[in-house]
């Protein structure tokens, strides 16, 4: 099955994933706040091109059950995980002013820019395949972190988004539409599509500890 070989074929990367400095720091308690606030910003800007990347496919998907899925997929998330974001932002005075003034870093960008391409190149089976570590591996992390709280009541709160049944109920649908989409013939591209957003989601980490930047403001 598709899940299980691109899951094998990255288990080094999401365990350099889950014992990540930031995600240690983060169930430590030691995590610095700025640090926090930065990975919020950022992944913000992220999940809103997530689920422009659902819509987007569900329009090119020829299966109606599929786009329905892919359409429902990007509604959740405005609903869930994008919805949660904003009580955060109100609990650490993040405004949408600063974030509309915080340009999207590097590392967000090429991960992003990934996932538009993984359409373009290998259609919605493409698209599907970038987005499952997004869902898998947060699913994978907060599974591991559940078993001691944060001292840090918002960083227990990030950490239970991902431990909530309803979240890890709807992880099965995700594996499915994956298998559902993935064909001998796409298998293999497939799966180094799913490396690479699996690469990329460690880097975010990494972004975030570093507060990435452009070396030169981006050109307006
Ligand atoms: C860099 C980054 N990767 C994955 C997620 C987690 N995530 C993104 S979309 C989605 C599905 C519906 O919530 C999930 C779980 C994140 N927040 N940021």
């Amino acid at each position: 099955m598709f899940t299980d070989t691109a899951h094998e074929a990255t288990r080094s990367l999401w365990l350099a994933s889950k014992h990540h400095p930031f995600i240690q720091q983060l169930q430590a308690g030691t995590l610095p706040m700025a640090t926090f606030r930065d990975y919020l910003i950022q992944d913000h800007h992220y999940l809103l091109e997530f689920g422009r990347l659902y819509d987007l496919a569900a329009t090119q998907c020829s299966r109606p059950d599929q786009a329905a899925q892919l359409h429902a997929n990007a509604e959740d998330l405005r609903h869930g995980e994008i919805a949660t974001r904003e009580t955060f932002f109100e609990k650490l005075g993040i405004t949408p002013a600063m974030i509309a003034n915080t340009p999207v870093a590097p590392t967000n960008y090429a991960y992003t820019s990934h996932l538009y391409r993984s359409l373009a190149t290998a259609g919605v089976p493409g698209a599907i395949a970038g987005l499952l570590p997004c869902y898998w591996l947060y699913a994978e992390i907060g599974e591991g972190l559940a078993t001691k709280d944060s001292p840090i009541p918002i960083y227990q709160a990030w950490i239970d988004t991902y431990t909530a049944s309803d979240y890890t109920d709807a992880m099965s649908d995700q594996l499915a539409l994956a298998n559902a989409v993935a064909t001998p013939d796409n298998q293999a591209e497939l799966c180094q599509i799913f490396i690479r957003s699996s690469w990329y989601e460690l880097n975010f980490w990494q972004m975030a500890l570093d507060h990435e930047q452009w070396c030169v403001p981006e050109p307006s």
